[in-house]
């Protein structure tokens, strides 16, 4: 355990892969409210919506509206998220917060699904990309590799082209004199297991020395194992969706419902003694929030459990 890291940065992104993956009916109203209760607890960085083709994401449509709705609360990031130059523009004047975000997919079967691209013309559109983030003063910003370990389409993904896909994106950042901030591998539909993570991050680390972050799916109730994999290898930054909601609607039929919970992520760190800043009973709140607004249960058995009372009265 002599790596566990004693910060976790985690960012809140159910806002933006919660709503993305819910009937485009729910309210903006809603999701500001959503957001400015997530502001109250403690999450450092709060991924708010993406600029998206409405077309095929109707869900974010409202972006702007919701940028413009939240109340931002001093010491709290209000990121956001977008896969092409137009959608980096429009994150750019909603005034959400921008990094240079760089994006590629382990499976190319899920890359045409989810970026309309084949793997060159990915590496073609990061190079494009990476040349705007400079025009408009931008350096270095996370890389993220989707489907990381596994694919709805493809099957399992072996750690040889998981590097590959790497390393063209990584060349993409590099060239430009913009080496990646961190490296997010993604587990889109919840495929790995512990020994998975260990096995990539490991991988990775071997090949770069360039921070891993891990953004995790509960899909198949091994989020939270996987976190104590990264967490047992140092790893110190982690995307996580408040009570488990979210998913990647081009993910595949069995899809990518059910991020890690944050607050249940939260909790883990806890009582690890990883300091989070998160109040977790304030973020359990926000988790039945979310329930309530869109209407169903969600997968955080913390957010219906609530938090343990460690000295009830008698
Ligand atoms: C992939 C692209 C960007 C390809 O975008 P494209 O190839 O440029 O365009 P297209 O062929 O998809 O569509 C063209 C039409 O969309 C419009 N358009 C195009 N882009 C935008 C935009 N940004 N904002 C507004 N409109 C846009 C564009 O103007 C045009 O309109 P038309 O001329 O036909 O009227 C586009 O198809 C798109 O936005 N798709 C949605 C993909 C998406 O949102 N996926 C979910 C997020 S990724 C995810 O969830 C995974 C993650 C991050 O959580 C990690 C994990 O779990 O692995």
């Amino acid at each position: 355990m002599s790596d566990l890291p004693s910060f976790v940065h985690i960012t809140e992104v159910g806002p933006r892969e919660g709503f993305q993956f819910e009937p485009p009916s729910i309210q903006t109203k809603d999701k500001i409210r959503l957001i400015d209760a997530l502001s109250e607890t403690g999450v450092p960085e709060i991924e708010c919506a993406s600029f998206a083709n409405r077309k095929v994401v109707p869900q974010m449509a409202d972006a702007l509206d919701i940028a413009a709705g939240i109340t931002r609360r001093s010491g709290v990031v209000y990121g956001s998220m977008w896969l092409n130059a137009k959608g980096f523009l429009q994150a750019l004047d909603s005034g959400l917060y921008t990094p240079a975000l760089t994006f590629g997919s382990a499976s190319d079967s899920f890359l045409a699904r989810n970026n309309n691209t084949t793997p060159d013309q990915q590496i073609d559109r990061q190079r494009k990309l990476r040349a705007l983030y400079s025009e408009h003063g931008l350096g270095s910003g996370p890389l993220y590799l989707f489907t990381a370990f596994g694919c709805n389409y493809e099957g399992v993904i072996p750690v040889e082209k998981a590097l590959h896909r790497l390393s063209e994106l990584v060349a993409v950042c590099e060239e430009a004199g913009a080496p990646p901030a961190n490296i997010t591998l993604c587990d889109t539909i919840g495929a790995a297991g512990p020994s998975d993570v260990r096995a990539l991050v490991s991988a990775v680390r071997d090949r770069w020395e360039y921070p891993v972050a891990l953004h995790l799916h509960d899909t198949r109730e091994l989020g939270i194992a996987n976190a104590m994999a990264g967490l047992e290898l140092g790893v110190a930054r982690f995307d996580a969706s408040v009570g488990g909601l979210g998913g990647c609607p081009f993910a595949g039929h069995k899809s990518a419902a059910g991020n890690v919970a944050t607050e249940e992520l939260a909790l883990l760190c806890d009582r690890l003694g990883i300091e989070t800043g998160i109040d977790i009973p304030a973020l359990t709140r926000a988790a039945k929030l979310a329930a309530d607004i869109v209407g169903h249960p969600l997968t955080s058995k913390l957010a219906l459990a609530g938090v343990f009372n460690r000295s009830p009265e008698a």
